[in-house]
C-alpha cells in the first residue's frame, strides 16, 4: 500500500501537469445526465490549480473506435467542468494534434485545459504495447508530470493509464486515494454476511470477476443484462435478451463452484419482458423460465428483474453487513424498467453496515432515482475497476503508481 501521492512530485507551480481523469459520463442528446464523475475530479484539479500548475485534463468518453466521433466529444464535459471550477476551462478539439499543442503552449499558471477524447486515437486502447507507448509519448510531450486520478479506468492497460505514467514523474490523485481507502476495507476481513450484487450491460467484462469473488463472499445476487446468461446456463430460453452464448459453459462452472463452496448465487425467479427496447413498449412480468411464453414469444426482451426477485434481493441485502453493488438491475433509464434498480438501491440504504455502490451508470441510477449520495456508505466512480480490485487482482493503473 505505497501509492505515490501528489506531494511526491515536488513543487508544481509553473509546471505542466497532465491529469488522467475518468470523465466518462452518461449523455443523452449531448446533455450530461449525471455529472458525478466530473464533480469527483474537481478536488485534484483544484489542488493543482491552487499550486499554480498548468493543468491539462485528459479522459476517455464511451467506446469510440479509435477515430473522432462527435457523439463522444468531451466538449460538454469541459463546459460542465468550467461551471464547477473557479477558473475558466479551455477545450482543445484534438488530443495530441495542432489545436492541443497550441492551447497547451498558451496555458498560463493555474489555468485548466481539457483535451478531446483519448479514445479518438487508436493508440490509446491498442493491444500493441509499442503503439500504446508511441501515443503515450505524444501526450507526454505536454507533461512535466502526470497525475492519475481516473479510478474508473485503472483496470485498463491503456496508454494514458499505464504507459504515460512511466514516461514522466507520476502520482495518484486524491480521488484514487480516497477510493482505495474505502475499497481496501472490503478486501480486509469484510464484516459478514458479505453480499455482492451484479448487473449492468458489460456482461463479458464482469462475468470473469465472479470466479474470483466466489471464495470471498457469502452471496452473489445476479440481475441486469448478466442474468440471462445464467438462466441460459440453467437450460431456460431467454428470447432476445442480452446473452453471452459463448459463456454459458463457464457460467455452469461458476454455479457448480458456488454450490461446492456453499456460496449462494441468487438468480431471478421472475423478470420483466418487453416487446421492444423503448419506454412505451408493451411489457409483462413472467417467470424466469417462461421468457418466451409471453405475448412477444422469442422476440421478447428481458429488461428488468421482476417484483418477486426485487423483494428477495432486497431482503438478502438488508440482512447483510457488507454490500457491494455494481450494475443496474434493469434498463433504469426507461421508467417502466427501473423498479428492480430502485428496490436494490433502497435496500442498500437500509444496510446496518457498509454499503458501497460502484460504477458510472449505477451511481447515475441511484441519483436519477432520487437517492442522496449520503444514503450509502460510499459511491465509487468505478464499476469494473472496483470489482477487479475486490477480487484481489493487480490493476495496471494502480501498480504503475506504486500500489502493491
Ligand atoms: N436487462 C438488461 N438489458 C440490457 N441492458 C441492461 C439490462 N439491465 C441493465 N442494463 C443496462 O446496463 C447499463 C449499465 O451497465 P454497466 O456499464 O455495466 O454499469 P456501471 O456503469 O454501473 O458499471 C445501463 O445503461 C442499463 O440500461
Ligand atoms: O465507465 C467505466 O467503467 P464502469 O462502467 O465499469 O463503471 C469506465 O469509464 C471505464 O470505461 P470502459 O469500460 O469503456 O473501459
Amino acid at each position: 500500500m505505497t501509492l505515490r501521492t501528489i506531494d511526491s512530485l515536488g513543487p508544481l507551480a509553473g509546471t505542466r501537469v497532465v491529469v488522467r481523469c475518468d470523465l466518462n459520463v452518461p449523455l443523452k442528446d449531448g446533455v450530461i445526465t449525471d455529472d458525478g464523475r466530473v464533480r469527483a475530479s474537481v478536488p485534484t484539479i483544484t489542488a493543482l490549480v491552487d499550486q499554480g500548475a498548468k493543468v491539462i485534463v485528459i479522459s476517455h468518453l464511451g467506446r469510440p473506435e479509435g477515430a473522432p466521433d462527435p457523439k463522444y466529444s468531451l466538449a460538454p464535459v469541459a463546459a460542465r467542468l468550467d461551471e464547477l471550477l473557479e477558473v475558466p476551462v479551455a477545450f482543445a478539439a484534438d488530443t495530441v494534434g495542432e489545436d492541443a499543442a497550441a492551447k497547451v503552449a498558451a496555458l498560463g499558471d493555474g489555468e485548466v485545459l481539457v483535451l478531446e477524447n483519448l479514445r479518438f486515437n487508436p493508440g490509446e486502447t491498442s493491444k500493441n504495447e509499442a503503439e500504446r507507448t508511441a501515443f503515450a509519448g505524444q501526450i507526454a510531450e505536454f507533461a512535466d508530470a502526470v497525475v492519475s486520478d481516473g479510478f474508473g479506468v485503472v483496470h485498463r492497460k491503456q496508454a494514458s493509464v499505464y504507459e504515460l505514467e512511466q514516461l514522466r514523474p507520476s502520482a495518484a490523485g486524491l480521488l484514487i486515494a480516497n477510493e482505495l481507502d474505502v475499497l481496501y476495507r472490503l478486501t480486509e476481513n469484510p464484516e459478514r454476511p458479505y453480499v455482492v450484487v451484479l448487473g449492468g450491460s458489460k456482461v463479458s467484462d464482469k462475468l470473469g470477476v465472479i470466479e474470483h469473488l466466489l471464495p470471498r463472499v457469502d452471496a452473489l445476487l445476479i440481475g441486469g443484462g448478466m442474468l440471462f446468461t445464467f438462466l441460459a446456463a440453467q437450460g431456460h430460453k431467454v428470447g432476445s435478451s442480452l446473452l453471452e452464448a459463448d459463456q454459458i459453459d463457464t457460467v455452469k462452472g461458476y454455479l457448480a463452484d458456488a454450490a461446492e463452496r456453499g456460496v449462494d448465487i441468487v438468480l431471478p425467479t421472475d423478470v420483466v419482458v418487453a416487446e421492444s427496447f423503448s419506454a412505451d413498449a408493451a411489457h409483462e412480468v413472467t417467470a424466469a423460465d417462461g421468457i418466451e411464453e409471453t405475448a412477444f414469444g422469442a422476440s421478447g426482451l428481458g429488461l428488468d428483474i421482476g417484483p418477486d426477485t426485487a423483494a428477495a434481493f432486497a431482503e438478502r441485502i438488508r440482512g447483510a453487513k457488507t454490500v457491494f453493488w455494481n450494475g443496474p438491475m434493469g434498463v433504469f433509464e426507461l421508467a417502466p424498467f427501473a423498479a428492480g434498480t430502485r428496490a436494490v438501491a433502497s435496500a442498500l440504504t437500509e444496510v446496518d453496515g457498509l454499503s458501497v455502490v460502484g460504477g458510472g451508470d449505477s451511481a447515475a441510477a441511484v441519483r436519477q432515482l432520487g437517492f442522496d449520495d449520503d444514503a450509502f456508505g460510499h459511491i465509487s466512480t468505478g464499476g469494473g475497476a472496483s470489482l477487479e480490485f475486490l477480487e484481489g487482482k493487480k490493476l495496471p493503473g494502480l501498480e504503475v503508481l506504486g500500489w502493491q
